[in-house]
């Protein structure tokens, strides 16, 4: 059993480690060295994780919970911690620095010395469990209780780590792309073997539980699984119709239908749906499960489509009225009345026993066509095989006037390939330029609004490091409700707080509109945006989605030569 010292140890060395091939060694060495029922433990808790992205367990913890669980331990005030936050600006150093306190002042708190301490990997994991695992009236008190336990448990070296992993916030530098590199050098399996493996399960842990036990082979025969999500297939941007058909040659072209992506499994009568963030969102919509149910003849299934908000001439609705129908999850039979939906289906990746992502696009859609039962609820819409340019402008020009964004262009040849965003899929809406970046931080307002949240920090993608680097700040293209809102949402993502600053776990992604992208030395992305507007926000995407530094650099340049 290895102690969760030896896990700490471990993230301190990363910690301090500069280069990603390095890190990926040391992780590498951390995954081979612990037992069979901690590496899946590891592989999350490596990357700030608890449980995979997609499962429906969830911590819930924030820093409310954390601070006074903290201060419980500590024999302090919550206003103290938040105190120590304000000197340290960080949870781990914080959890540290409070509890030293507790070790050099009193001796009651004895299990805080390093020699008493045994925690093991597997005690915090199931700690943690236990405290997802609390609902209803009470469960506060219960996580704070099962953290306080933890803190008390733990030397000076976890503490820390505890206090981060508990927010899911470990910091240390590691992402997917690292522990995917570091399971296939671990296990010697090659990375791409890994990397296709990951797309099907989305869960790296069962990865590397099975490249251990099995190798190559058992992680090439992982596999598509109902009612577990698979990563979505993406679309690239191409700036003219030309371009795309002198990539493809002949081409399928669909609408750009308005809405937001869902993923439907099938089996028998039992419906599970997932969001473009692959979370489960089958309890929000209880019309389209109904719909599946009835219009779709497969005994097990995987499909893809958009789900599109409709008012009462069919046309889509904004943007965010489909984003509160997913979100919903109290009165949703109301609110499915007052939303309508459609569903627009375009692929098909599993039927009946059969795995499908290998057939090329025009078999997967005949198989499609004919399985689903096109109606008022649900509908395979029109997908045009073309070489012709005036056709897809027409097709094109049909789309916008309807109300939805453009059209995709798709190679009629290609096969579902998951996670990826390749030139088999092309996507083309009118320009507007707008960038999709995660919140990292806001500020409280003054006046009349001193109680929202605005003023967010926005933030880029290093894949390199991991880490996400500011690009400004977003303060206009609010309305008061919306600041309500958003406060709201943000209220559980608050790692810390200093004067009216706070500091947000990023989780939340705005699309942004802008005037232009200018270098600067004052973020640390080296860039800022000129005049900054929040489009929409994206909850419908995940922190993956995150533009890369590497994708500004680019836009950049475009820009340049543009001017
Ligand atoms: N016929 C269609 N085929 C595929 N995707 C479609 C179709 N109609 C609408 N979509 C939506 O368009 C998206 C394709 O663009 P992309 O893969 O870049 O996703 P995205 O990052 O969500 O982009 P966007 O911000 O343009 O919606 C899909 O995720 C899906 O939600």
């Amino acid at each position: 059993m290895t102690s969760f010292k030896e896990f700490a140890r471990a993230c301190k060395v990363i910690e301090g480690t500069p280069g990603s091939l390095d890190m990926t060694a040391l992780v590498a060495e951390l995954l081979e060295k612990v037992s069979p029922e901690e590496l899946p433990v590891v592989t999350h808790f490596v990357m700030g994780e608890i449980f995979p992205a997609w499962s429906s367990e969830e911590i819930g913890v924030g820093a409310g919970i954390l601070y006074s669980a903290l201060a419980k331990s500590a024999g302090l005030s919550v206003a103290d911690i938040k105190e120590i936050v304000r000197e340290t600006g960080d949870i781990g150093k914080t959890a540290v620095k409070a509890l030293e306190k507790v070790s050099t002042g009193q001796a009651t708190f004895s299990s805080f010395m390093e020699e008493n301490s045994d925690l093991s990997i597997l005690e915090v994991f199931e700690r943690f469990q236990a405290i997802s695992r609390t609902s209803g009236k009470g469960s506060q008190t219960s996580k704070i209780k099962n953290l306080q336990y933890l803190f008390n448990s733990a030397s000076s070296e976890e503490v820390g780590y505890i206090a981060r992993i508990s927010v899911e916030e470990l910091r240390i530098g590691v992402g997917e792309g690292i522990v995917r590199d570091a399971i296939s050098k671990a296990f010697d399996v090659p990375s791409d073997e890994i990397e296709r493996a990951f797309m099907l399960t989305n869960d790296l842990g069962l990865v590397a539980v099975t490249a251990r036990e099995g190798g190559r082979d058992a992680v090439q025969s992982l596999g598509l699984e109902l009612n577990r999500p698979i990563r979505m297939m993406l679309a690239q941007v191409t700036p003219d119709f030309d371009v795309a058909l002198s990539d493809l040659g002949t081409a399928a072209v669909e609408w750009k239908f308005d809405g937001a992506r869902v993923q439907i499994h099938k089996e028998g009568d039992n419906i599970t749906l997932f969001s473009r963030r692959l979370e489960n969102i089958t309890n929000s919509l209880p019309d389209i499960v109904e719909a599946v149910r009835e219009n779709i003849d497969a005994e097990s299934a995987i499909l893809d489509g958009e789900a599109v908000a409709i008012d009462e001439n069919g046309r889509p609705r904004a943007f965010q009225d489909i984003l509160k129908r997913f979100r919903r999850k109290y009165d949703v039979h109301s609110t499915a009345r007052e939303i309508p939906l459609i569903l627009n289906l375009f692929d098909i990746m599993y039927l009946n026993g059969e795995e499908l992502l290998d057939l090329p696009l025009v078999q997967r859609r005949g198989k499609l066509e004919g399985c689903v039962r096109s109606g008022d609820k649900i509908k395979v819409d029109t997908q045009y095989i073309t070489d012709d340019l005036d056709k897809i402008m027409e097709i094109y020009n049909d789309a916008l006037k309807a109300g939805h964004e453009g059209v995709m262009i798709k190679n009629p040849q290609s096969p579902y390939s998951p996670g990826k965003r390749g030139k088999n899929w092309l996507k083309k809406k009118p320009v507007m330029e707008t960038l999709d970046l995660v919140v990292i931080g806001a500020e409280w307002g003054y006046g009349r609004r001193t109680s929202f949240l605005g003023s967010y920090a926005l933030a880029c993608h290093d894949p390199d490091t991991g880490r996400f680097l500011p690009v400004g700040r977003v303060a206009t293209g609010f309305s008061d409700e919306q600041l309500a809102e958003l406060t709201e949402l943000f209220s559980d993502l608050i790692v810390t707080e200093v004067g009216t600053g706070v500091e947000i776990k990023p989780e939340i992604i705005f699309e942004v509109a802008f005037e232009e992208i200018q270098k600067s030395v004052n973020y640390e992305s080296g860039y800022a945006l000129r005049f900054p507007r929040l489009v929409n926000v994206r909850s419908d995407k995940s922190i993956e989605d995150v533009e890369t530094i590497g994708r500004l650099e680019e836009m950049y340049l475009v820009q340049r030569e543009r001017n």
